[in-house]
């Protein structure tokens, strides 16, 4: 039966158990929904079959109120906690409740139904071809845009979809226009590759069989940054480039086991979506010791979660977490993929990032800054000194999946829409529209948010408190995110354009304040060089007349430099190439 012990239930037990140490790893449910009638049935049909031993049924008498009652977990993925190598799995548990036979016995059933059952379909992880020539091949990126795999054409998705190539198969799909647009093969050449393809076995490259040692070679551990439930991170520094950067190692060996999927999942996610500013990015991603590793860029500024520890965020804050998650979310909306498990966590954040954006765009604007010696660098410096710029940036991609072809595994119970947990997938991107709405009346105030119960029941129901730090307007934009009806919550583009997230208003005071000091500081500096070329226009104006009169070959060409010369005095930020021609002509008139 899947009804689980009530304590098993309490996922408050999730929160509490977040330990570094895995021997003091507490069960944590995540698949979670509200008890209905098939769920029980469902459940039922299960235990007869002699599934779940360790799960008992309760009394009828024992079943709460459905509308009350705290998510219970799904009968999938009770299974999967089951599985031993599903990291949601305590192993040292099932070993208190079986013996080391009876579990045994159990592994291979469990193996067979999770065979059977896990979606879309399920891939033998070994391949011996690979094995004999792993260099040769690669996987299919399954998130990778529809542009350059076709993914989308329906002909193409059944020959790649969680394939892996060869080298030649993939060179003669990438030349070869082999997909028109009624997804038929256009040429024969075409056909060839894909009958290359299909004849290629439908497996991954299994992990076990790409392990390399990368981690000591190459990164010099500094500290463990965090810690989740499915990861350990560390930050590093790459020995050869001298930078920083967040690597983050499964907790228990996934080659092999059914949750290599899941890590294979985040790679795949980070490759594809890794390069937005709002999003973490992704450098390399490898296996070793049979653990996944994910080297990413490294976040200073830590999780949304240790930001608001000491007190809640104001309104102009949210404004700029909302404007830059916003984005990150729009971005991965736009590759028809979803996040699903949106959160404090999950969301990091880098300090003084726009020290080097407003670098980059000055440097732009002036090409000549650096050689100028124009004073810029110490307001920059200023800038990069200052702790209270913040870009936030959308992490943990490990349960992103695609809207065209959903693979959903929930994140937290406690950001997800009650769609999710009765498994409508109609709208996915709403669902991390919720998730962000509720996201942000936590962060606002609102929180610890309930992980079960009535009060759960309440913020989806459309029963939202207004938060008294918040303006009517943002209050409303929450309640509407948090809309129990998917279709009313607004999209992803539609947030982006509010009037609430208008650039000033997203802006705080200090940033406001820092930019003005910067523009101050670029009047001061125009307006000396403004002094500086009066006074030297001046001094050549005096020099010409004095030639004019004398009228010699000299004065016409004095006359030619001062004119040329005024010319570019137009232009604030001359190039130095310029003056150095200048400043011999310039250097004889004066003298
Ligand atoms: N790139 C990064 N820069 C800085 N800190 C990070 C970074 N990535 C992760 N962390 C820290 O490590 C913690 C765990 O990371 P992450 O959420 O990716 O792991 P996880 O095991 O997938 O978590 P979950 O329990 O949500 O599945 C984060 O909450 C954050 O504090
Ligand atoms: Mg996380």
């Amino acid at each position: 039966m899947a009804f689980r012990q009530p304590e098993q239930l309490d996922s408050s037990v999730e929160m509490r158990s977040r330990s570094p140490s895995p021997s003091t790893q507490v069960f944590h449910p995540r698949k979670l929904r509200f008890a209905d009638e098939d769920f029980d049935k469902d459940s039922a049909d299960k235990e007869d079959e002699g599934e779940s031993p360790q799960f008992k049924k309760r009394p009828a008498t024992d079943v709460p109120d459905i509308s009350m009652s705290p998510p219970c977990q799904k009968v999938q993925a009770l299974r999967l906690f089951s599985t031993p190598a599903t990291p949601k799995t305590i192993l040292t548990q099932c070993s208190n409740h079986l013996s080391a036979a009876a579990a045994a016995v159990n592994a291979s059933r469990r193996e067979d139904l999770v065979r059977l059952t896990e979606r879309p379909r399920c891939l033998p992880l070994h391949n011996r071809n690979m094995q004999a020539h792993p260099q040769d091949t690669a996987n299919v990126n399954p998130f990778t845009p529809d542009s350059l795999l076709a993914h989308n054409k329906k002909r193409c998705r059944t020959q790649f979809g969680r394939e892996n190539l060869n080298v030649n198969a993939m060179q003669k799909y990438l030349l070869s226009d082999n997909c028109d647009d009624d997804g038929s093969a256009s040429a024969d050449g075409g056909n060839d590759s894909q009958r290359e393809f299909s004849q290629q076995a439908p497996k991954r490259l299994a992990l076990h069989d790409t392990n390399i040692s990368r981690f000591k070679r190459e990164f010099m551990q500094v500290s463990v940054i965090g810690v989740g439930e499915f990861g350990e991170v560390f930050q590093c520094v790459n020995r050869l480039d001298g930078c920083i950067y967040a690597i983050k190692r499964s907790k228990k060996p996934v080659a092999g086991s059914s949750f290599e999927k899941r890590a294979l999942n985040e790679v795949w996610a980070h490759a594809v979506l890794g390069k937005h500013d709002n999003v973490v990015r992704y450098y390399s991603a490898w296996a070793e010791d049979d653990h996944m590793l994910i080297q990413n860029e490294y976040c200073d500024g830590g999780s949304l979660q240790s930001r608001i520890q000491q007190h809640p965020l104001g309104e102009s804050e949210l404004k700029i977490l909302l404007m830059h998650v916003i984005e990150g979310l729009r971005y991965i909306h736009s590759n028809d993929l979803v996040h699903m498990d949106l959160k404090p966590e999950n969301i990091f954040s880098t300090m003084n990032p726009m020290a080097h954006k407003m670098g980059g765009d000055t440097q732009a604007q002036n090409p000549s800054k650096d050689e100028d010696g124009d004073g810029m660098d110490s307001v920059y410096e200023e800038l990069r000194n200052s702790e209270n710029l913040v870009t936030y940036k959308i992490g943990d991609l490990g349960h992103v999946t695609s809207v065209k072809e959903p693979h959903v595994e929930e994140g937290d119970c406690r950001y997800l829409p009650k769609e999710i947990l009765h498994e409508d997938y109609a709208s996915l991107f709403k669902a991390d529209i919720f998730s962000l709405g509720i996201t942000l009346y936590e962060v606002a105030g609102g929180g610890p948010l309930p992980k079960n119960g009535p009060e759960w029941h309440k913020l989806r129901d459309g029963d939202v408190p207004s938060l008294p730090a918040l303006s009517k307007d943002f209050n409303e934009l929450i309640a509407q995110m948090m809309h129990p009806n998917p279709n009313k919550r607004p999209t992803s583009q539609s947030i982006f354009n509010h009037p609430i997230l208008s650039a000033v208003d997203s802006k705080s005071k200090l940033q406001l304040g820092l930019e003005l000091t910067v523009e101050k500081r670029k009047n001061e500096i125009l307006m000396n060089k403004l002094r500086e070329a009066k006074k030297q226009i001046k001094l050549l104006e005096q020099k010409v007349t004095v030639l004019a009169v004398a009228n010699t070959p000299e004065s016409l060409e004095g006359q030619r430099c001062l004119r040329s010369f005024t010319r570019r005095m137009r232009t604030p930020f001359s190039s130095d190439r310029n003056k150095n021609q200048l400043s011999p002509l310039f250097d004889k008139l004066v003298s």
